[in-house]
């Protein structure tokens, strides 16, 4: 690999998703200026694109700052620029102008408060129709109210796989790092649930998208005209946000009960999974398909981690039981577990729609069933108790599992219960018959989990594992 200080940049970033790789850089597009020529920094968003020697690529969104070429210390990269001369960047992901240049923008943007948006639309904020590359920006409900000029910003400093930065105590712009040509899930399902009025996520305020050629910023394609790329979004901040993994962690080691939250954490899902379901819609799948691709990834995921060989056949029993059924599936979180939900003075919040990073985009908008996001919050729990493997912590695992359960047949209706029983149970013909499916998506879930962390957490391995093993053993016996 040539070395570049833009591809170390790149490279060395937390985000990156090629580490272990030989990328190299194809090229950069600039997006338009963000602050009139003479404003500096100048600042804008620059899409990079890495490429393997593999063939295939990624593109990585970058925040840059510039100035006048000699007075810019170790940029990461240089231009000419018609409107502004020769120009140096650095990175700009910590400048407070950058940030208020993006929350301008945003707020600046074409209101959409109907239902037909598209996310990318003749009235961009920054650039011309006609222009190569557009910068649309849509704000909904009341984020165009406030005056954000002057709102003190930073990074959020805590663990996450993108770049969020946080405005005062009111707002939080999640920057999609890692890009992929059409609609981000995120944005797509805090959207529909928005517009829904539903209070168990962080209000969607606004989006920001770029309109890519195929011909000229995106990875070859026959296809020509500007994709939507959905780059950032702007969602209420939520105050006093406690990460449901971290709670989990500290009460296990205290050996407290976590089951009533454990319920609200179910029934907070299953508010959710309701709402998405008059949102976008619902279908029948053909479970023999579900099983097949179910155990393709058994199959693919064996080749990772030889361990899970010998499991196979025994899995492929457990996934037989699919085959049987019709699944009701629907648009549902994708990647659920407990680092998505956050205990906030207003009950519990689910955060990062964003469905599993090793699913292509076109997989994570497929609808699917309610139990991949119930087996994420199961699968969850026993994580956590792994941490404590003793008769505590089994009690523990068994009582959060159980808790979870219930409050999420509860609130979907799926048991009659006077005090939280739902007056609008869903239209599913027969839940208990579906929730035969449970073991299934749960030996998927720990399947991908598997993969997860033979590539990302090693040391972690032996949890899934062990319940894969579990599992396969009980479809045995
Ligand atoms: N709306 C919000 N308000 C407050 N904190 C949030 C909000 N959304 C996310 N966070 C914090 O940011 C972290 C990362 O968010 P997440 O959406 O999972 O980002 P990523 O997908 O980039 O990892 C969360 O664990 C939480 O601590
Ligand atoms: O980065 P994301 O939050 O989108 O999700 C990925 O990383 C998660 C780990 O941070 C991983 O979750 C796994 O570990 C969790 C504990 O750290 C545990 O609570 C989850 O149940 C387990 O799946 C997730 O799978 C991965 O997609």
């Amino acid at each position: 690999m040539t070395s570049t200080p833009l591809l170390d940049h790149i490279t060395a970033a937390r985000w990156f998703g090629g580490k272990g790789r030989r990328p190299r850089l194809v090229g950069v597009t600039p997006l338009p200026w963000l602050r009139p020529p003479g404003d500096w920094p100048a600042v804008r968003i620059e899409i990079a694109e890495i490429g393997y020697p593999e063939g295939d690529t990624e593109l990585y969104q970058l925040l840059i700052s510039y100035r006048p070429e000699q007075d810019q210390q170790q940029p990461l990269i240089a231009v000419q620029d018609p409107d502004h001369g020769r120009l140096a960047g650095v990175d700009g992901t910590d400048d407070p102008v950058l940030h208020a240049a993006l929350l301008e923008t945003i707020l600046s943007g074409r209101r959409s408060d109907d239902d037909s948006s598209t996310g990318i639309g003749p009235s961009p904020a920054v650039g011309e129709p006609g222009d190569d590359t557009l910068l649309a920006a849509h704000v909904i409900g009341a984020a165009q109210d406030g005056e954000p000029a002057g709102l003190p910003s930073r990074i959020f400093a805590g663990e996450q796989s993108n770049t969020s930065i946080l405005y005062a105590d009111v707002a939080l712009l999640k920057i999609f790092r890692r890009l992929q040509p059409g609609r981000n899930p995120d944005i797509a399902i805090h959207e529909q649930l928005t517009r829904a009025g539903n209070r168990r996520i962080a209000r969607l305020q606004g989006w920001l998208t770029a309109g890519l050629r195929h011909d000229r910023d995106l990875p070859s394609s026959a296809e020509s005209g500007p994709v939507g790329t959905d780059l950032a979004m702007l969602v209420q901040q939520l105050p006093n946000a406690r990460n449901g993994w971290e709670l989990a962690l500290t009460a296990l080691g205290d050996g407290q009960d976590l089951s009533r939250a454990a319920a609200d954490l179910g029934s907070a899902l299953a508010d959710i999974h309701r709402d998405l379901r008059t949102r976008f819609g619902s279908q029948q799948a053909d479970g023999t398909e579900l099983a097949d691709a179910m155990a393709t990834r058994v199959a693919a995921a064996a080749l990772v981690v030889p361990e899970l060989g010998p499991l196979q056949a025994p899995l492929s029993r457990l996934l037989d039981r699919l085959r049987s059924h019709s699944v009701d599936v629907q648009r549902v979180h994708g990647d659920f577990h407990l680092g998505q939900a956050l205990l906030t003075d207003d009950g519990w919040k689910i955060i990062d729609f964003e469905g599993e990073p090793a699913k292509t985009l076109a997989e994570r908008h497929r609808p699917d069933s309610v139990w991949r996001d119930i087996a994420g919050a199961l699968r969850s729990i026993d994580y956590a108790a792994a941490h404590r493997r003793d008769a505590v912590g089994d009690r523990w695992s068994a009582d959060c599992r159980q808790g979870f359960l219930d409050g999420y047949r509860r609130s979907a209706g799926w048991q009659p219960d006077d005090s939280h029983g739902s007056s609008d149970p869903d239209d599913r013909s027969d839940p208990a018959e579906q929730e035969a499916l449970l073991p299934a998506y749960l030996a998927d879930k720990a399947i991908y989990e598997v993969v997860y962390e033979a590539r990302n957490r090693p040391d972690w391995l032996p949890i899934p594992l062990a319940a894969v093993t579990a599992l396969a053993d009980g479809a045995a016996s």
